[in-house]
This record gives C-alpha cells, sequence and structure tokens, in this order.
C-alpha cells in the first residue's frame, strides 16, 4: 500500500501582483516530519499558506492521496485533513486557552470534544492546569502550544508549523519538538518551518530548501548535513 501523501507539483504564488514561488514540487509523507529551509523571504509562508488554502494558487497543484485540494478556502483544506499552524502564535485573548483550542475543534459533538481536548492535554499538560487562563495572559511558548493544540485538535493527517521555535526559550522549543515526535508516532505527516536550520535537520527526515521562490534541494536532512554549502548558498541568496 502506498502511504498517504500530499503532493504539491509545481506550485505558482503570487501575491501583490509579483511571482514569489515559481513552479515548486514536493511531497510530505505521513508519519514523518519534512522541513523546508530558506531565508527570509524565500517564499516558505507563502508555499504553506497557498498549500493550506491561506493564499490563492496561481498554478500547479495540490493532492492529498491523488484527491486535488488546489484553491480550495482553507476550511476545506482543514477538513480534509491539513492544519496549518501559522506563524506567530497568535491567539484569541479575550479567550481561555481551553475556549481558544475548542474553537478548532471540527466536530462539535461535545462528546468528541471531550475526548479531543483530554487528548490535546496528554500532549500539552501545561495547558491543562492554563485551561481557565485568558489567551491574553499566556507566555509565548503557552500561546504556542495553544496554537499547536487547535491544530491537533482537529486530527490531521498533516500538519503544517510555519515557524516552531521564532522568540522562544529552548526549554519550550524542546517540548513543542517533543510534540511533533507524538505527532509522528500517531502517523501524522508533518511539514516544519523552522529558522534554526540545525534543529529542523535534526528533527527532519527529509528537507527541501527553497532559494528566492525556487526548490534547490530536494532530499534526505542527512545529506544537507553533509552540503552545507547548499544551504549557505540559499541562506546568503536573500
Ligand atoms: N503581504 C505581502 N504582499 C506582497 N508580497 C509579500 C507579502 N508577504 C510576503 N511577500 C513577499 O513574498 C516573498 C516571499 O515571502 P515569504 O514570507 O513567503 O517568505 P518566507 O521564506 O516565509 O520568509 P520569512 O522567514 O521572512 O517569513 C518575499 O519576496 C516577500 O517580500
Amino acid at each position: 500500500m502506498t502511504a498517504s501523501s500530499v503532493v504539491v507539483e509545481n506550485l505558482v504564488v503570487e501575491r501583490g501582483g509579483k511571482r514569489v514561488i515559481h513552479g515548486v514540487s514536493f511531497t510530505i509523507r505521513a508519519g514523518e516530519i519534512s522541513t523546508l529551509l530558506g531565508a527570509n523571504g524565500a517564499g516558505k509562508s507563502s508555499t504553506v499558506m497557498a498549500l493550506a488554502g491561506a493564499l490563492p494558487v496561481a498554478g500547479g497543484s495540490v493532492r492529498l492521496d491523488g484527491v486535488p485540494l488546489t484553491g480550495l478556502a482553507a476550511d476545506r483544506i482543514r477538513r480534509a485533513g491539513i492544519a496549518l499552524v501559522p506563524e506567530g502564535h497568535r491567539v484569541l485573548g479575550q479567550l481561555t486557552a481551553e475556549e481558544n483550542v475548542l474553537v478548532a475543534a471540527l466536530d462539535g459533538s461535545p462528546a468528541a470534544r471531550k475526548e479531543g481536548l483530554e487528548s490535546v492535554y496528554r500532549i500539552f499538560p501545561e495547558l491543562a492546569e492554563r485551561r481557565r487562563q485568558l489567551a491574553s495572559d499566556l507566555s509565548g511558548g503557552q500561546k504556542q502550544m495553544v496554537a499547536m493544540a487547535q491544530a491537533f485538535i482537529a486530527r490531521p493527517r498533516f500538519m503544517i508549523v510555519d515557524e516552531l521555535s521564532l522568540g522562544l526559550a529552548p526549554t519550550v522549543v524542546k517540548r513543542l519538538a517533543e510534540a511533533l515526535k507524538i505527532a509522528t508516532g500517531n502517523g501524522i505527516g508533518v511539514l516544519l518551518i523552522e529558522q534554526f536550520a540545525n534543529l529542523a535537520l535534526d528533527l527532519a527526515r527529509d528537507a527541501m530548501v527553497l532559494e528566492r521562490g525556487k526548490l534547490v534541494y530536494d532530499g534526505s536532512s542527512e545529506t544537507l548535513k553533509a552540503r552545507p554549502e547548499i544551504l549557505h548558498g540559499a541562506y546568503l541568496a536573500s
């Protein structure tokens, strides 16, 4: 049986009338972490936002197990099984931590919501302790946990995390990385965008490198680690 996958082919994205992604192709596999690396402005967020329906697709296709998702609204793509954790761990400050998580629950039945919360609190016990706190009072790391919990509670098959560690302390990042490992252990495919390339390459089996909206590497993290000139070139090209 072929493993579940998201296949992106020749993706083209335009922003402000300018082409920023020039025909990018890659595959994300179930049960694995893949990472998308590149300098600021290389097009990582544009790629994943288009994939998740948060930006229009100007060309190419996105398929989940062969089913085309290209150009569908973000909500439809989420229901199909792809959850995006957007950059910046934004939360609804006037709601509690728990209310924020529940906003993202796709199945509204009380039993499913309870079960969903229990599974999320097993991953992030820190949030269980703070369930009734206003989200605006949470630390940056706790807000990122809420953002990831919103993805988990939707029971996704694939999870895209745009900037895991941005602005967060190493101890918190370690917790978030553990959560990603739990995700892959449960068969979820993860696409990770991460500013610290070394952390990303330690976590991910496969890596892609974007340079000015084009893919310049698609292969194993191990091989990329052994070829630092590829990353140096991509980060200098910005
Ligand atoms: N709202 C926007 N309107 C127009 N162009 C944009 C917008 N946001 C980003 N861009 C442009 O799109 C290109 C890709 O940016 P994108 O944010 O996808 O890159 P990135 O690799 O995610 O970088 P970063 O790490 O800074 O988020 C850049 O040239 C950027 O200037």
